[in-house]
C-alpha cells in the first residue's frame, strides 16, 4: 500500500515537472515489523517516527503518510511540515467475506478480522452477535491471514483495497452510518522539512483545497479530545456544495454500548474552529470519561 502511494505522488509529480527525477526510498517501520498490539509499542507515531527520522537527516526530501497513521493529539514532529494534502480517496470500510455475505447477512458468532478499536465498538453496537479476533498486519497480509482461516471476514479501508488493487475482494462497503470512519481516513499527506522551502512549494502544488479544510478540522478535533493510542474517536468532515465544512464525530466505550455523536457545520475559512467546537460539544456529553476508561481497559 506504502509503494502504491509513493507511486501516485510520483505519476502526480512528474506530470507537473517533467523529466524530474523522483527516487524512491523504501522505509520499515515498527508499527510494520511489530506482530503485536500498537499500543504495546509504548506511544504513538508507530508508522511515522523512523520516516520522520530520515527526513530530518536529509536522507529523504518528502514522506508521504496516512493522515491516520500520524498521531493528531500533539503537533508534527519539529522541524518538519505538512506541504499539502492530496485529493481524498473513499473514506469509508469494506467488509471482505469470501462467501461473499454482508454483515446484515453474517451468522451469529462469525469472527471478523480487525484490531481497530474503532471498529470493534462500532460492530458491538450494530452487531452484537458478531465477534472479533485481533489482526495485524499490512492489507496483503491481513487478506492472506483470512485466506488462512485466522478470521471468517475481515474490515479493512476500502482505499487500502483500492491501493492495493484487490477492490474485487470487497463484499460490502459500510456506509459511514455503520461505521464511521477515522480521522484522516483516506488522506495522503506529504510532509518535509520546514526549512526546505523548495521542496515545499513543488510538492504544494498536488494538494486539495477541500481535503485541507476537512482534515485540518478532523485533525483539531483529535487534537482537542487528547485521544490516547487507538482510541474509540471516528469523525469525518465534508464539504457542502456551498462551500461550508460539516463535520460529525464520535466517541465510544470499548463495548459499543455507550456512544456520543456530534454534529456541526461551519465557514470554510475556519476548519480549527470547526474541529475545537464539535471536540468541546463531545467534550460536554461526557467524552474525556470514555477515552480514559478505554484507555485503562486496553
Ligand atoms: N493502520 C493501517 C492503515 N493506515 C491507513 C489505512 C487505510 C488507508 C487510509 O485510510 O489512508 C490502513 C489500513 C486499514 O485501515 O485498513
Amino acid at each position: 500500500m506504502a509503494l502504491a502511494q509513493v507511486e501516485r505522488v510520483r505519476t502526480e509529480l512528474t506530470a507537473l515537472v517533467p523529466g524530474l527525477t523522483v527516487e524512491v526510498v523504501p522505509v520499515t517501520t515498527s508499527g510494520d515489523r511489530w506482530p503485536g498490539a500498537l499500543s504495546d509499542l509504548g506511544g504513538k507515531g508507530a508508522f511515522t517516527k523512523e520516516v520522520d527520522q530520515l527526513l530530518l537527516s536529509g536522507e529523504v526530501d518528502l514522506a508521504v503518510h496516512c493522515m491516520k497513521d500520524v498521531p493528531g493529539d500533539r503537533p508534527v514532529p519539529a522541524g518538519t511540515t505538512f506541504a499539502c494534502y492530496l485529493e481524498r480517496d473513499d473514506v469509508r470500510d469494506a467488509l471482505i467475506h469470501p462467501g461473499g455475505l454482508s454483515l446484515d447477512q453474517l451468522p451469529p458468532g462469525t469472527r471478523i478480522g480487525t484490531s481497530a478499536v474503532r471498529r470493534i465498538a462500532q460492530l458491538s453496537r450494530h452487531y452484537p452477535h458478531l465477534t472479533t479476533v485481533p489482526i495485524r498486519g499490512n492489507a496483503n497480509n491481513r487478506l492472506a491471514k483470512l485466506e488462512a482461516g485466522h478470521a471468517d471476514a475481515l474490515l479493512l479501508a476500502y482505499s487500502g483495497l483500492e491501493r492495493i488493487g484487490e477492490t474485487a475482494r470487497a463484499t460490502q462497503i459500510l456506509d459511514v452510518g455503520t461505521m464511521c470512519p477515522p480521522i484522516g481516513a483516506g488522506v495522503l499527506g506529504l510532509q518535509c522539512r520546514e526549512n526546505d522551502a523548495d521542496t515545499i512549494e513543488l510538492v504544494g502544488r498536488l494538494g486539495s483545497t477541500d481535503t485541507w479544510r476537512q482534515t485540518t478540522a478532523e485533525r483539531m478535533l483529535l487534537h482537542v479530545l487528547q485521544g490516547h493510542c487507538n482510541s474509540p474517536i471516528a469523525g469525518f468532515a465534508s464539504s457542502l456544495p456551498d462551500g461550508r465544512l460539516t463535520l460529525r464525530a464520535m466517541v465510544f466505550s470499548l463495548d459499543g454500548k455507550t456512544s456520543l455523536e456530534a454534529e456541526e457545520t461551519g465557514s470554510t475559512s475556519d476548519p480549527v474552529l470547526l474541529g475545537t467546537s464539535v471536540a468541546i460539544t463531545l467534550l460536554r456529553q461526557g467524552a474525556r470519561e470514555l477515552i480514559d476508561e478505554s484507555a485503562d481497559q486496553h
